[in-house]
């Protein structure tokens, strides 16, 4: 048996800028969401785990961690003294490992607190913090997997059929999209991409895997737990009042109302037990930047730490359904490939039992050699459109779509050469159609909102009346600027 690592860890109070800027270009560690969190410098210690006790097992050897550690913290914070990131695989059988990685340095910020945690492992000196490097635009495109469109409808179909015939009320499915960066690739430009365009989403990284993801799988501190349950999707109205009427929609729809109700129950069911004092709020439409969802907030008090919590909730029905043995079956024969840490726990935990863990969505996992997996899924139940539950994967996907196909756009405004090579480069054509989900939107770089490929009358913003080739018109016009 190998002997117990010792870890000195000190934290002391600091100031940082940008906090994603800080980590490791190839490797980063991050958990920010509105600019507050961590992100983590290097790598002290792992802990590997994997199979069905794989979150028990990780709680065990993180509680041998705390007990031979010396921690010295000056600052008291939530995020203070020793912390770890971790991630774990969505399916019991996965290949996928799931890791606790403990960083040598951690910088964090929560509201007027900012620190600087550094630890050593055994009798190495303390680590110093480095000066942070220039972040590298990295851009890559990415393609359907190995559940493209076609077959996505098609299994939606069948497990639409499955709820017909009683076999289950409802299983959420997801697709993939696939891409490749350069080996050891910067990939904190996607990163500050996905907080920028997502600021109140939670901005993960943790060993190749990172998204935005609006969903708190539960955040622990001193006892008291939150939790966010999201299911029910509608895209955004183009205009304000079209956006109105679409989270009124949404909020009495009753296939959403269903699915949602599904997803609130699993998680207050899987809380019970370990909780006391348990409330509600919701459910209540929650405005993200491309989509509406339909959501409700729990809170309780915990009787254990925040790995418990994690143990009980996973996987909830918002990303495996209900019953829960019968939906993950059917995911696992229906999507039959292995979904990794997608729809899994990310975050961190501290030495006292809180954290803060989101589910792994609206992101993608980075493999060591480059290659990219995104996915994302849509929960269906007996009255599930194929057609539409693609279309909302499609939305899903976007923001890890643009985070990395247009990471850090720089350029104001564009000229019409550059739009044309960013049509060409993203196979955006007139074969695309609007009604095609899979035809990505493109940002207008001149304030002028979204724009649209609308087949014979061409680009136009999703807000106004067909006006060909705008883009190209604004900026031959030097009009709308900023
Ligand atoms: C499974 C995903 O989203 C879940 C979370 C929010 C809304 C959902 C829905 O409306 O289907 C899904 O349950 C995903 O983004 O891949």
């Amino acid at each position: 048996m190998q002997a117990q690592r010792r870890l000195r860890v000190v934290t002391t109070r600091a100031a940082h800028g940008r906090l994603i800027a800080h980590a490791d270009a190839s490797a980063p560690l991050a958990f920010v969401r509105s600019g507050d969190g961590l992100v983590g410098v290097g790598e002290a210690l792992r802990i590997t785990v994997s199979g069905p006790d794989r979150i028990a097992d990780a709680a065990a050897a993180w509680d041998a961690l705390v007990a031979a550690a010396e921690v010295t913290d000056e600052v008291d914070a939530h995020g203070t003294g020793l912390v770890a990131f971790g991630t774990f695989a969505f399916a019991d059988d996965s290949a996928a490992e799931s890791v606790l990685i403990v960083p040598r340095i951690v910088l964090g910020r929560r509201g007027d607190d900012a620190w600087t945690t550094r630890i050593a492992v055994d009798d190495e000196p303390l680590p110093e913090p480095q000066p942070k490097r220039e972040v590298d635009d990295v851009r890559v495109a990415l393609a359907p997997g190995a559940i493209d469109p076609e077959r996505y409808a098609t299994i939606v179909g069948s497990a639409v059929a499955a709820i017909r015939a009683g076999e289950l009320e409802k299983v959420v499915l997801a697709r993939d999209l696939v891409g490749a960066l350069p080996a050891g690739a910067d990939l904190r430009s996607a990163l500050l991409g996905l907080r920028r365009r997502y600021p109140d989403a939670i901005t993960y990284a943790v060993d190749g895997l990172l998204g935005a993801s609006p969903e708190m799988l539960v955040a622990a501190r001193d006892g008291r737990t939150f939790t966010r349950v999201l299911a029910g999707t509608a895209a955004r109205g183009a205009t304000p009042e079209l956006d109105g009427e679409a989270a009124e929609a949404l909020a009495v729809h009753p296939k959403d109302v269903g699915e949602h109700r599904l997803a609130a129950e699993s998680a207050l069911e899987a809380l019970r037990p370990i909780s006391r004092d348990l409330a509600t709020s919701g459910p209540y439409p929650l405005r993200l930047p491309n989509l509406w969802h339909l959501a409700t907030d729990i809170t309780g008090t915990l009787e254990g730490s925040v790995l418990d919590a994690l143990a009980a909730l996973h996987p909830t029905a918002a990303v495996a359904g209900t019953p829960r043995d019968v939906a993950l079956a059917r995911i696992a024969e229906l999507e039959g490939i292995d979904r990794g840490r997608y729809a899994g726990p990310v975050g961190w935990l501290d030495a006292s039992g809180g954290g803060e863990w989101a589910i792994a969505l609206r992101g993608a996992q980075v493999a060591p050699d480059g290659s990219i997996r995104a996915f994302a899924g849509a929960g269906i139940v007996a009255d599930s459109v194929p057609a539409d539950e693609l279309a909302e994967t499609a939305i899903k996907l976007r923001p890890i779509v643009d985070a990395f196909g247009d990471p850090l756009p720089r350029a104001r405004c564009w000229s019409s050469r550059s739009l044309v090579a960013f049509c060409r480069r993203f196979r955006l054509s007139r074969e695309h159609s609007p009604q095609d989900p899979e035809s990505p939107a493109i940002r207008n770089q001149c304030g002028m909102g979204r724009l649209r490929f609308a087949g014979d009358q061409g680009w136009r913003r999703e807000d106004a009346p067909p006006t060909p080739s705008i883009a190209c018109n604004a900026q031959r016009d030097g009009a709308a600027r900023g």
